[in-house]
């Protein structure tokens, strides 16, 4: 069949706003595609939470091509390997899907199809699905382009699909992968009818009190919206959920929590265009610091044992603990405390952000590469162009957990301390009865920890040529927006205002702000 086009879905498991569905539809018979990789999922950044939602998304998504005509096909393996021979059996005379900005391997995988595919005189076609801009020049305009692409008529579902003879094959389990054994009990379900049905949720209740509610662990799981794993797997398009934002914000006119809660995330979804285009632009960010002066820094590997403490949730430090016991039971925290395990890792502990990142991406479900490691980095301070922020985490908890409940249901060792000491169970008389027996002493000094942090990022960033580097690095990849519009501070905790352009914090190291 010599106009047929596999279309090779991956992180965009939707029929719905599809710009690849809808090209390749107009061009002839379609051959839905989903390739699970066992390579792929045997790196460090990924895990069987992730590939479990993926299942549930893929379902859905066979479900909803069938419905169209041609259930998804499904078949495991090497893509160049799979794609060839589905080419060879089936006569493919093109490849068709969307422009993936993905990790390390996804980039070196789809450079060996491009070069399979030109080998095999056969055209690949590669297309955007968010603001993400392949090959951008630089970012003077970005924001127009992207905006534009928000602004621009959704695409149509095709309203069939012709039935081709190919087996679809089966979704495999993450055991028949070998995939490590990952309890997440409390796991969001995959599928873009959750993702519809959070959405909607999110927009007609939930989402009023986002802004005020979206920094407490407890009110946030909430208030948030909960879209990341839908839009970082495509379930929904960022465009979709970004037009249903706006309609949403024109009927609500007026409502002062709402309207500001709605401004809010909106900002947020262009946020996360903004990180994946530095991702995008720059793939190194996954393993080397932005900012070179930071390579060095930190030991490598850093202290096996802090590191094992802080991944399991046994730091001796109520809240970082807290939160995270709670992502490893539901692979999801919010911002703030994403930013804080990272800040606490980074600073307190000292450890390399490359020994820490991947352990959260593994346990994210919402895992998505350009948002994931440019943040990581952001959260340690390496990119050079960022305000620093050193989280306390006792400070964090009190602010975010004043009673201590949030604690107590993640750490129940410590349910029998007074609600006066649960932040810090170390200046409880009675400590002696918890403490070093069923929870642990704190693996640090938070106070000393933070103001060594403090020390040894001063010293760095005062260094001749800091600001030079940093100047470089904010005008490849710092946002133009003015603070007041939607890229404007990007990656800073929710509620706190007041952050100036990324541009000019980039080369002012006074402009250094240490949450201690
Ligand atoms: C160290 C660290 C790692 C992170 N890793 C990821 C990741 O792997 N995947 C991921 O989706 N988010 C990541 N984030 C960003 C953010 O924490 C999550 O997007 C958010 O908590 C997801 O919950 P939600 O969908 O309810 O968010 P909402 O607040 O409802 O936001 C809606 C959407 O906007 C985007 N968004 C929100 N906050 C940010 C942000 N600060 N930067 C970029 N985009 C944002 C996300 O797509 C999110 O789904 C990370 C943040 C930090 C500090």
């Amino acid at each position: 069949m010599s106009d047929l086009s596999i279309l090779w879905f991956k992180r965009d498991l939707r029929v719905a706003d599809h710009p690849a569905l809808a090209h390749a539809s107009a061009l002839g018979p379609v051959l839905p595609l989903y390739i699970v990789e066992p390579e792929y999922w045997a790196l460090p950044d990924t895990s069987a939470r992730q590939w479990a939602f993926v299942a549930e998304c893929l379902a859905e998504l066979r479900r909803d091509l069938a419905a169209l005509g041609q259930p998804l096909i499904v078949r495991v393996g090497d893509a160049v390997t799979v794609l060839d021979r589905l080419r060879q059996s089936q006569g493919a005379a093109r490849l068709i899907s969307h422009e993936e900005t993905g990790n390390l391997w996804t980039y070196a995988r789809d450079r060996r199809v491009a070069a399979w595919a030109r080998g095999a005189g056969i055209a690949w076609n590669e297309l955007p699905q968010s603001g993400v801009v392949r090959r951008l020049r630089g970012r003077d305009g970005w924001a127009g382009q992207r905006d534009a692409f928000m602004h621009a008529a959704m695409e149509i579902t095709p309203p069939a699909l012709p039935p081709l003879s190919v087996a679809p094959g089966p979704i495999p389990n993450a055991r028949s992968m070998g995939l490590a054994t990952d309890r997440c009990p409390h796991r969001q379900i995959g599928g873009r009818g959750q993702g519809v049905a959070l959405l909607g949720s999110f927009l007609t209740s939930r989402g009023e009190g986002y802004r005020a509610a979206m920094s407490g662990p407890v009110s946030g799981e909430r208030a948030c919206s909960r879209l990341s794993p839908f839009l970082a797997l495509g379930a929904l398009s960022v465009r979709e959920v970004t037009q249903a934002t706006a309609v949403r914000q024109t009927e609500l006119r007026g409502q002062r929590d709402w309207a500001a809660s709605m401004r809010s995330f909106h900002s947020r979804l262009a946020w996360r265009d903004h990180f994946m285009q530095k991702l995008e632009d720059q793939p190194s960010i996954e393993t080397r610091c932005l900012h070179r002066a930071h390579e060095g820094l930190r030991p490598q590997p850093g202290d096996a044992d802090l590191l094992h403490a802080w991944q399991t949730g046994a730091t001796g430090m109520p809240f970082v603990d807290a939160c995270m016991r709670y992502l490893t039971a539901t692979g999801w925290l919010n911002f703030r405390m994403r930013a804080m395990l990272m800040s606490v890792a980074s600073y307190h502990l000292w450890l390399d952000w490359r020994a820490t990142a991947p352990h959260m991406a593994r346990m994210f479900t919402d895992y998505e590469p350009g948002i994931h490691w440019s943040q990581c980095q952001m959260q340690s301070g390496t990119t050079g162009i960022n305000t620093i922020r050193i989280y306390n985490p006792v400070k964090q908890g009190m602010d975010q957990d004043p009673a201590g409940a949030f604690i107590r249901a993640w750490v129940p060792e410590l349910a029998g301390v007074p609600d006066g000491f649960v932040h810090m169970p170390w200046k409880w008389p009675g400590s002696q009865a918890v403490l070093g027996r069923t929870y642990p002493e704190p693996v640090v000094d938070v106070v000393q920890a933070g103001r060594a942090a403090r020390d040894r990022v001063w010293a760095l960033r005062k260094d001749a040529g800091f600001g030079e580097e940093a100047e470089q690095i904010a005008q490849r990849h710092a946002s133009r927006k003015p603070a007041h519009g939607h890229g404007a501070r990007p990656g800073a905790a929710g509620g706190r205002g007041g952050a100036k352009p990324l541009r000019r914090a980039a080369a002012n190291p006074a402009q250094l702000r240490l949450d201690l």
